[in-house]
C-alpha cells in the first residue's frame, strides 16, 4: 500500500517535471535556436545532406522549428524562387489564409535540412502559434535513437526521389527473381555453389549498373528536383539557363495552386493549371498533409495547434 503510493508520487513527480513537448517548443522559438542533440551530415550526392540525433529522442517530444520567413501566399506568389529555393517553402493554412514559411536563406538552423520519408518518418510537422504568429514545429512520432536521421513526411507528392527509391525496388526484385531462378536451376547441378556464386555476383553487378543507370537517366528528368541541388547547376551557367523555363513553370504553379485558395486571382488560373500540374500538386500535398496533421493532432494530449502568449 505505502509501495504504491510512494511510486504514484513518483510517477506525478515525473510528469510534472517533464517539458511539455509545446512548452519545450515555444522556448526554443522565442530563443531563435535549434535545440541541442541534433546536427547536419552530409548523407549522399543524391539526397545531400540531412539531420541526425546526437541525442536520444522520446516520442512527443519536440525536435526542431523549420525556422524562416514568415510571409503571405500573396508575398510568396510575388517572389521570384529558383527552383533549388522552392523546396526551401512550405506553405500551410492559419486563421483562414495561406501561409509560407520561406526558409531559402541559409541561416545554420536545423530545420530547413530534414529530409523526406513519406513512409515510415520518425517526425511530424504541427502549427504551434507564439505571440499571435505561426510558427512550424517538428515532433518525434516515435523514439529515435543516436545516430537515426531526422525525417517528416513531406506530403503526398510525385517528389522526383521517391521515383527513384522505386526504381531502385523494382531493381532488388528483379534481382531477388532472377537469383531464385538460378538457384531453382542449379539444384539439380552437383557443381552448383560455385555457378550460384558467380551468378549471384553477376546479379548484383547489373543491380549496381541498372541503378546506375536509372539515377543518370533521371539527372536528365525535367522534373527532378534533386538535379537541382547537384554541384553542375550552382557552377554551369548553360545549365542554369536550361533550367530557366522551369523555374519560371514552378513559379506559375505555384501561383496556381495559391489562386485555388484566393478568389481574386480567377482571372488568369487555366494556362498556368496545364503548365505544371506537379509543382502544382506538391504544393497541395504539402499543405494537406500538415492540415491532415493538425487535426489528427488535435486530439492529442500533447496539443498541436497551440496558442502560446507570453
Ligand atoms: C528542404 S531540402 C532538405 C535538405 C537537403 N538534403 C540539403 O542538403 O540541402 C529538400 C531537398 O532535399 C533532398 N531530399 C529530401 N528528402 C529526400 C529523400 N528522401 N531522398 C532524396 N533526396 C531528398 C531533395 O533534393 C530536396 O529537394
Amino acid at each position: 500500500m505505502e509501495n504504491t503510493r510512494v511510486r504514484n508520487r513518483a510517477i506525478m513527480l515525473k510528469r510534472k517535471t517533464r517539458i511539455r513537448p509545446v512548452n519545450d517548443a515555444r522556448t526554443y522559438i522565442l530563443s531563435l535556436r535549434d535545440k541541442p542533440g541534433f546536427m547536419e551530415r552530409f548523407i549522399d550526392s543524391n539526397k545531400g545532406g540531412g539531420v541526425f540525433a546526437t541525442q536520444p529522442v522520446e516520442a512527443g517530444a519536440f525536435v526542431l522549428e523549420y525556422r524562416g520567413e514568415l510571409i503571405s501566399a500573396e508575398e510568396c506568389r510575388a517572389r521570384d524562387y529558383t527552383e533549388l529555393q522552392s523546396v526551401f517553402l512550405f506553405e500551410f493554412e492559419w486563421q483562414g489564409r495561406h501561409w509560407c514559411i520561406d526558409a531559402s536563406k541559409e541561416d545554420k538552423s536545423l530545420g530547413r535540412l530534414i529530409n523526406d520519408n513519406h513512409k515510415s518518418p520518425n517526425c511530424t510537422m504541427k502549427k504551434i502559434v507564439v505571440n499571435d504568429r505561426p510558427h512550424l514545429c517538428l515532433f518525434a512520432v516515435k523514439k529515435i535513437e543516436i545516430g537515426s536521421e531526422i525525417e517528416y513526411n513531406y506530403g503526398d507528392s510525385q517528389w522526383p526521389w521517391r521515383k527513384k527509391e522505386a526504381k531502385h525496388r523494382t531493381s532488388v526484385l528483379e534481382t531477388k527473381t532472377s537469383l531464385i531462378e538460378h538457384s531453382s536451376h542449379d539444384d539439380s547441378n552437383n557443381d552448383a555453389v560455385v555457378t550460384q556464386e558467380a551468378k549471384h555476383r553477376t546479379s548484383v553487378l547489373e543491380t549496381k549498373t541498372s541503378l546506375i543507370e536509372h539515377s543518370s537517366h533521371d539527372d536528365s528528368n525535367n522534373d527532378a528536383v534533386v538535379t537541382q541541388h547537384s554541384s553542375h547547376d550552382d557552377s554551369n551557367n548553360d545549365a542554369v539557363v536550361t533550367q530557366a523555363p522551369k523555374q519560371q513553370a514552378s513559379v506559375l504553379e505555384r501561383k496556381t495552386s495559391l489562386t485555388e485558395h484566393s478568389s481574386h486571382d480567377d482571372s488568369n488560373n487555366d494556362a498556368v493549371v496545364t503548365q505544371a500540374p506537379k509543382q502544382q500538386a506538391s504544393v497541395l500535398e504539402r499543405k494537406t498533409s500538415l492540415t491532415e496533421h493538425s487535426s489528427h493532432d488535435d486530439s492529442n494530449n500533447d496539443a498541436v495547434v497551440t496558442q502560446v502568449k507570453e
